[in-house]
């Protein structure tokens, strides 16, 4: 198991792949942890560098005490892809993740050459409905929300399945500090400006069954950034990865090729 120790976290991360491919950095959605993109992995070409970590609060990363800020998880994505000598990337955020890639992209345009922006926008909620979700979580745990959560997370046919389970089961073991400090670091996120002025190849990844981040709402932060690719996954909920890993690793594979970034 690798672990990048800091002053303030500890973070785990996985590398697969040879050190010297074309860097790909994975960010994870909130209340899931690097095995969101088990599925996906296998699936995408041989060669690469594929760099995964659990945020703070998540899977095997350290737990500090919340609330976070977007500045803090945007700094640990930057000391992972540092520590790592990871540059020039192509960094691939889903939902949570996808507002680290923004804020990295608008930080050091020198560590990320390219963004896949999944199921994410420019600023997703509102406060009320994340100060709302908190004391949720606060008075009957990831437990008592599990089931909304999977409504947002998939598509009827796929909550309904025995597949699933490992997905519900990985929420509900998330930290809850965890899971409270990254929806305060949410609740304070809106990156309009600064991703209108953001000029690199971009892939903007929507599913039609999203019940967190809407396709409309994707579309609008695809619009933001000129010269942009907008795919719209039918039939795939908030993550696509998990749902349809085949499709998603072609749009994948796709954006790969047309930025030069395959070895
Ligand atoms: O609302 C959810 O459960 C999904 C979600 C919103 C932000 C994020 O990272 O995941």
């Amino acid at each position: 198991m690798d672990v990048l120790t800091f002053d303030d976290v500890a973070l785990h991360v996985q590398v697969d792949g040879p050190d010297d491919g074309p860097a790909v950095v994975f960010g994870n959605s909130l209340g899931t942890d690097l095995r969101l993109w088990d599925p996906v992995v296998p699936l995408l070409p041989k060669g690469l560098r594929l760099i995964r970590y659990d945020k703070r609060g998540h899977g095997l990363s350290t737990c500090p005490a919340p609330p976070y800020g977007m500045g803090a998880l945007v700094r640990d994505a930057e000391r992972v892809m540092d520590a790592l000598e990871a540059r020039d990337a192509l960094f691939v955020g889903l939902s949570i993740g996808g507002l680290i890639a923004q804020g990295l992209a608008a930080k050091r345009l020198d560590l990320v050459r390219a963004v896949v922006l999944s199921n994410t926008a420019a600023k997703i909620g509102t406060r009320a409905m994340w100060d709302e979700r908190i004391a949720a979580l606060r008075a009957g745990g990831l437990a008592s929300m599990s089931d909304a959560i999977m409504e947002r997370w998939f598509s009827p046919a796929f909550r309904n399945s025995p597949a699933v389970a490992p997905w519900k089961r990985m929420v509900e073991t998330c930290p809850e500090d965890g899971y409270a400090g990254c929806s305060a670091a949410i609740a304070g996120s809106d990156f309009y400006s600064t991703t209108a002025a953001l000029r690199l190849p971009a892939l903007v990844i929507a599913g039609d069954r999203d019940g967190a981040t809407p396709p409309d709402l994707v579309r609008e932060l695809a619009d933001l950034i000129p010269g942009s690719r907008f795919e719209l996954m039918r039939g795939a909920g908030h993550l696509p990865c998990v749902e349809q890993p085949e499709a998603y690793a072609t749009h994948l594979t796709a954006f790969l090729n047309d930025i030069g970034h395959l070895p």
